[in-house]
């Protein structure tokens, strides 16, 4: 293996120190404790795993969490009044409804009811229109996650680099390239439909590859030295034992890339790191207090 793994667990650690000294100096200064909301509609095992993770974490760092539970027949007028509710309440600064969510329920329409300022998985059209044209706004927490890996990685900055991203969902491939775009990447998004996507990701400098098919990206397609950032998170059970693998042959891979993040501890610890991020922000801008480094330093 000649690649460096890029020890998502680790930085995600770090952030959440930073977070906790934030929250601490929150309480002591002006007695305001930060609190998020996650909404779960209906049972998902795996929505089960990441919605206990976070509130953990929360409490670890002195955040607040506020759960909602609500059985998978529950109506959008129901949701929509629950997430007004959380709307109203002033102890709330972060909402989340996890996706996704059950197929009668128009999900537009649910995360459009959200309070932009309380927006902190980025997903309100406000916020994802803010940035798309640079303004302040809440960024989506894997594609944020991504981007502070990148960044810490590439301590020359990513200008110039060509970028690939394959997969155009809203919650990770268009804000991951609105966020490369910004730090002057050449971005390229490739999809299903993409024709001959193994030449497409060979001309990559840096690959993210959020497309949720287990170990899709092989060795050979990956350009010699380029950052390799596997956003997949695929179940899979081998010899009877299940596990997590993500959407590029990690094996294969670490012999051809410069770097590369590991499923599990790459991305996803980011994930939840970057939502706490995004609660402790969100309080203080609400108290017009100081922010942060974050989003600040990405002038978001
Ligand atoms: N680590 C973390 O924190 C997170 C991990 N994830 C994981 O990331 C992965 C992607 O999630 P998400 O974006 O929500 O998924 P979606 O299913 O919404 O999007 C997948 C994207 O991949 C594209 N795609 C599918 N098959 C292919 C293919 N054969 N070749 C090229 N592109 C393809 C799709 O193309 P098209 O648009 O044409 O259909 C689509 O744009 C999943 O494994 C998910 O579990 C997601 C969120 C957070
Ligand atoms: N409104 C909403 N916002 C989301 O951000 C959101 C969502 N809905 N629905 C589901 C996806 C997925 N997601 C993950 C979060 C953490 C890990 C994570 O912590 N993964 C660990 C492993 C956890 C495990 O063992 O299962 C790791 O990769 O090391 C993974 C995936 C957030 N999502």
């Amino acid at each position: 293996m000649t690649a460096t793994t890029i020890d998502g667990k680790a930085f995600a650690a770090t952030l959440r120190a930073q977070v906790t000294t934030h929250v601490a100096v929150l309480k002591a200064d002006h007695d305001i404790v930060p609190g998020l909301a996650v909404v779960l509609v209906g049972e998902d095992p795996a929505s089960e795993v990441y919605v206990r993770n976070k509130a953990k974490q929360a409490g670890e760092c002195g955040i607040r969490s506020f759960e909602t539970r609500l059985d998978a027949a529950t109506s959008q007028a129901e949701l929509l009044a629950v997430v007004q509710r959380l709307n109203a309440d002033p102890a709330v600064h972060g909402i989340l409804v996890q996706l996704p969510l059950p197929a009668h329920i128009d999900a537009n329409a649910v995360l459009g009811a959200i309070d932009p300022t309380k927006d902190v998985d980025g997903f309100h059209i406000s916020n994802v229109g803010q940035l798309s044209v640079g303004q302040k706004s809440m960024v989506p927490c894997t594609p944020l996650g991504c981007l502070l890996l990148l960044r810490q990685f590439h301590k020359g900055g990513l200008a110039g680099s060509h970028a690939v991203i394959v997969g155009r969902s809203n919650i990770v491939g268009k804000p991951m390239a609105q966020l490369l775009l910004r730090e002057h990447c050449t971005v390229t998004i490739a999809h299903s439909r993409t024709r001959d996507l193994p030449s497409i990701i060979g001309g990559a400098d840096i690959l993210v590859a959020a497309i949720g098919r287990q170990e899709m990206v092989r060795g050979d397609w990956i350009k010699p030295g380029a950052t390799v950032i596997d956003v997949g998170i695929n179940r899979v059970t081998r010899d009877g034992r299940t596990r997590l693998v993500g959407d590029v042959n990690f094996a294969e891979a670490a012999e051809v890339a410069g770097a590369i993040t590991p499923v599990p501890g790459g991305v996803g610890p980011m994930t939840i790191a970057c939502l706490l991020l995004n609660t402790v922000t969100a309080c203080c801008r609400a108290h017009h207090l100081p922010e942060p480094a974050g989003l600040a330093e990405l002038g978001l």
